[in-house]
């Protein structure tokens, strides 16, 4: 069964709009930030991590976004060209706006948490008028991401890009990309995820993710269907709520909650799952699989990630993901 149709006659696969910052990953784990003298640097933000999943997998890749005019950006642009991402919407600010940094602390493999320096950054300052059309238009897949809709005028740039994959028939994914330390406050974030929500074919987030959504609704048991059930009053085709290392359910108009089986992990540390479901989920729908299939190879890709240090730089190729589940099938892997 076919949820989503994907416009066939476009020459690129997938866009991201977003944000392009740098994750400074801890050299040395199992302690708390506090005595963390070394970070290794790579390039992060979720839809850029995404983005770069998506490339890994084969798939041909465009980003929309803002960088800082110093060496943090220029790292950043050439990373995405070494990783066949086209950049030509990635605009240099020139009002002195900085890069985002991901200071991350890995205290145990379940106890991970991130610190992050976001002000006056750059990724925020993309204006509505930056946006091509002409990306949007000879793009299958448009992905949003939540903290692009923090502040004006990277907000207005989300709702345009909106607008233009509405107007030439893209695929419209939002992953919920929920970054508290962003917002001014929980009414306002509120008001403008679900303002998104209500453009998009795709949601994916996490329970949490979406009880913040809900502000204004009464789902006192966080029951997952009646989350769900909102959004294909709208454009939604599909709504995927994850849980962690318990997987995730994608609700579907019929009613149907489909799960897929997840995977065992080496877990190093647990940020980067969800960007790395999402690359993997995301390219099985495009492939014509179903739903079970699509969220098994997100869920592989995450394992992926997860047993590894970074979260841009572990995404891993078709094939890799392939041999994770030979392996997992072989009982080869088993969990940490
Ligand atoms: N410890 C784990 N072991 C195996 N798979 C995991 C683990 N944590 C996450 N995953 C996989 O990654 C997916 C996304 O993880 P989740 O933590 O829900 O997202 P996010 O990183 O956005 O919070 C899950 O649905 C699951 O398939
Ligand atoms: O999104 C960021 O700015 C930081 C990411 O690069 C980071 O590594 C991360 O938190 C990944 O998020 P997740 O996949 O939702 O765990």
């Amino acid at each position: 069964m076919t949820y989503v149709t994907f416009p066939e006659a476009k020459e690129l696969d997938f866009v991201a709009i977003g944000r392009l910052c740098i994750d400074l990953n801890a050299n040395e784990i199992h302690r708390p930030m506090e005595e963390t003298m070394t970070f290794t640097k790579y390039v992060g933000g979720s839809p850029a991590n995404i983005t770069i999943g998506m490339s890994r997998l084969g798939m041909k890749t465009a980003f929309i976004g803002k960088i800082a005019n110093d060496q943090m950006g220029r790292f950043i642009a050439s990373y995405l060209e070494r990783n066949a991402i086209d950049t030509s919407n990635v605009v240099t600010d020139r009002t002195g706006a900085v890069t985002g940094l991901a200071f991350t602390e890995i205290k145990s493999p379940t106890d991970c948490s991130i610190l992050m320096y976001r002000d006056n950054v750059a990724d925020l300052k993309l204006t509505p008028n930056e946006v091509q059309e002409s990306l949007i238009a000879g793009a299958k897949v448009l992905l949003i991401s939540g903290t692009a809709l923090a502040q004006s005028p990277s907000r207005e740039a989300v709702f345009q890009a909106l607008d233009y994959a509405k107007k030439h028939g893209a695929v419209i994914v939002f992953d919920l990309d929920y970054r508290p330390y962003t917002w001014t406050s929980p009414e306002e974030t509120a008001v403008y995820y679900n303002l998104a929500a209500e453009k998009c074919d795709i949601v994916l987030g996490t329970r949490e993710e979406f009880d913040m959504m809900e502000k204004f609704e009464h789902n006192p048991e966080k029951d997952d269907h009646i989350t769900a059930a909102k959004w294909f009053d709208y454009s939604a085709k599909i709504v995927i709520i994850k849980h962690g290392k318990d997987g995730s359910i994608a609700y579907t108009r019929d009613g149907v909650g489909h799960r897929a089986k997840s995977f065992p992990a080496k877990v190093v540390k647990t940020f980067g799952a969800g960007d790395s479901y999402a690359a993997g989920f995301i390219y099985g729908v495009m492939q014509g699989w179903t739903l079970e299939k699509s969220m098994e190879y997100g869920s592989a890709a995450a394992c992926i990630v997860i047993s590894s240090h970074s979260c841009s730089d572990a995404m891993p190729t078709a094939a890799a993901v392939d041999d994770y589940i030979e392996r997992c099938n072989r009982g080869e892997i088993t969990a940490s």
